[in-house]
């Protein structure tokens, strides 16, 4: 008797392509799929590997994927790299950002590129390529982020791979590591930084997706003030929101 061939696992989220959508929210913490997996109908979730996990559900009879990477670019484009060979074509990051250039804690922050200080990049392409968002995605989230409350922004994000050695100096010693960072925002006039989004703009580019990177501004780089648990609460459910209205947009399903 011939056996029927089982459907091929991706080897990291284990996911198969039956299981995810053309449209994918990548996550860092892995925290927020419950979390957004309430903002969602129908979830199916594949089994957590090495942390990694993902769900896709439904939102207006449009199937979404949401998956969490937990922190870095490195595994931020192992995770995108299995979902688009899964066979989707849209990625939204959606995390948390510092954020400078007028903006405030708890704004949203909308990367249209990305200064490329991270390594991870440059296993993709040259120095010279550009870590650009997908201005068709970009036009659909500014038009839903026109059309709620909190103040955003639009603008350059730089992505870096140190957190406590290029953007987060702990409080005692080693003054000056965030030196680069600072003269980052103030050369480029940067609106966000993080450690993911420039990797995933060329990744994504280079692998035939249309990405962006919506954030809130959860830390102010000069004075390393937090936002509080209590808005951050209140903005990562905002957060949610847009990013699955965006992603269930007519153009993006069409793509199907
Ligand atoms: O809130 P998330 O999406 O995890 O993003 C940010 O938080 C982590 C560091 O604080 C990094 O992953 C950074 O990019
Ligand atoms: O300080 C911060 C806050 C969010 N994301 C980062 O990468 N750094």
């Amino acid at each position: 008797m011939t056996k029927t061939p089982e459907e091929k696992r991706a080897w990291y989220i284990g996911a198969k392509e039956s299981q995810v959508a053309d449209v994918a929210i990548l996550i860092g913490d892995p925290g927020r799929i419950d979390r957004i997996a309430l903002h969602l109908d129908d979830v199916e979730r594949i089994p957590v590997n090495r942390g990694l996990q993902t769900i896709t559900g439904t939102r207006n009879g449009c199937r979404i994927t949401a998956s969490a990477f937990g922190m870095g670019a490195p595994i931020a484009v192992v995770v995108m790299e299995e979902l688009r060979a899964l066979g989707v074509r849209s990625f939204l990051r959606i995390g948390t950002a510092m954020a400078a250039s007028g903006r405030s804690l708890g704004d949203f922050v909308l990367a249209d590129s990305a200064l490329r200080r991270e390594g991870t990049s440059d296993s993709y392409a040259p120095p010279g390529y550009p870590a650009v968002s997908d201005p068709e995605l970009n036009a659909i989230i500014l038009k839903h982020l026109a059309q709620q409350e909190r103040p955003y922004g639009a603008g350059m994000f730089a992505s870096y791979d140190g957190f406590y050695s290029q953007m987060f100096d702990l409080p005692s010693s080693r003054g000056g590591v965030r030196d680069a960072l600072l003269s980052d925002i103030e050369k480029f006039g940067l609106i966000g930084a993080d450690m993911e989004t420039s990797a995933l703009l060329v990744a994504g580019r280079m692998l035939g997706a249309r990405t962006s990177s919506l954030c809130v501004a959860t830390v102010d780089p000069i004075t390393q003030k937090k936002l509080d648990i209590e808005d951050m609460a209140a903005a990562e459910k905002d957060l949610f929101e847009i990013a699955i209205e965006s992603l269930s947009s007519s153009t993006l399903q069409e793509t199907r």
